[in-house]
């Protein structure tokens, strides 16, 4: 049976260092790590993300701010949000939650926010600095980033001789996630939805990575036996055997197969969702380092 890899204790490690950090900031220099989430329409899903990330804030010690705005918000607006905020000196960075609704395009968005203050690291600064392997002034995606934490809490930080095949290649995910593999020595294989046997790539794959939006679609044997298992997939299905209303979510990766193969595995939830807004913690905290003139603590 795998090692089932548990986001939520490591994630919890994460935020005692940023707690730390966010501390030690504060004392030496009387900078408080500033965050501001945009949140625009009513999902429900995002809006519990963003009380989260809110709350996750306050307890790290920093100033959290969170605008939100209506569902019919104009690009106009939601662009002059973003601005004000790359001027705000209390605000160290700035997300803007997504989804947004389908009349609003998110490109510009993201690409407005000052790259320094980027802690979702999308903007084409951030992925371009992380494509060339620039580590010291860039951010990262907060998905990839614990996803990677939670690999080296297995495999360590040298991945030299490991196959790792990424399934997806979203800006979000996929994408940062292969570079971040790649910068670890692993030799990687980006998948998706147009590649040729599927199945059969994923089976070369020690590390297997499956962002690919679909619930349970990797099966036991798409599995390489004793394989790390990293499975990003949230999708929430009904739940009537918990009673009337219910829910639970499923990952990308048939747990309860897959478990009997590999060597370790994230559960989810459990896994590597807990690790997002632990990284968006840490991304703020040396974001405001950097700001001070600081060298950022490595997480
Ligand atoms: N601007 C961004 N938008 C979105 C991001 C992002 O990183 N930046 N990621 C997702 C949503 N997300 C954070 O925003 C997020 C998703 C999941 C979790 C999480 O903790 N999941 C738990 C289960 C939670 C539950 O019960 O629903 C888990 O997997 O254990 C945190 C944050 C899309 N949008």
């Amino acid at each position: 049976m795998a090692q089932r890899i548990d986001g939520k204790a490591i994630a919890a490690s994460v935020i005692e260092r940023v707690k730390q950090s966010a501390t030690d900031l504060e004392n030496s220099t009387g900078t408080r790590p500033g965050l501001a989430v945009v949140i625009v329409g009513d999902d429900a899903a995002s809006h519990t993300y963003v009380t989260a990330k809110g709350k996750r804030a306050k307890e790290c010690g920093f100033h959290s701010v969170q605008i939100t705005l209506p569902a019919d918000t104009t690009q106009e607006k939601l662009e002059s949000v973003v601005a004000e905020l790359n001027d705000d000196n209390a605000i160290h960075g700035i997300l803007v939650q997504l989804p947004l609704p389908a009349h609003l395009d998110e490109f510009p968005v993201i690409q407005m926010i000052r790259p320094e203050k980027d802690v979702d690291g999308l903007s084409i600064v951030n992925a371009g600095k992380l494509a060339v392997g620039d580590m010291k002034t860039g951010l990262i995606s907060c998905t990839p980033a614990g996803a990677m934490i939670l690999i080296r809490s297995v495999l360590g930080d040298d991945l030299s001789g490991k196959n790792a095949v990424v399934i997806g290649r979203s800006n979000l995910f996929g994408r940062p996630m292969g570079r971040l593999l790649l910068m670890a020595n692993a030799t990687v294989t980006m998948a998706h939805s147009r590649t040729k046997d599927l199945a059969g790539v994923c089976r070369q794959a020690d590390i297997l990575v499956a962002a690919t939006g679909r619930a349970e679609m990797v099966k036991a044997d798409w599995v390489k036996p004793g394989a790390t298992v990293i499975d990003v997939g949230i999708t929430r299905v009904p739940a009537p055997e918990r009673g009337e209303g219910k829910t639970r979510l499923l990952g990308d990766v048939d747990f309860a197969a897959c478990e009997a193969v590999a060597g370790a595995i994230t559960p989810v939830p459990g896994g590597v969702g807990p690790m997002t807004i632990t990284m968006l913690m840490a991304n703020t905290v040396i974001a405001a380092y950097r700001a001070s003139g600081l060298e950022a603590p490595a997480f």
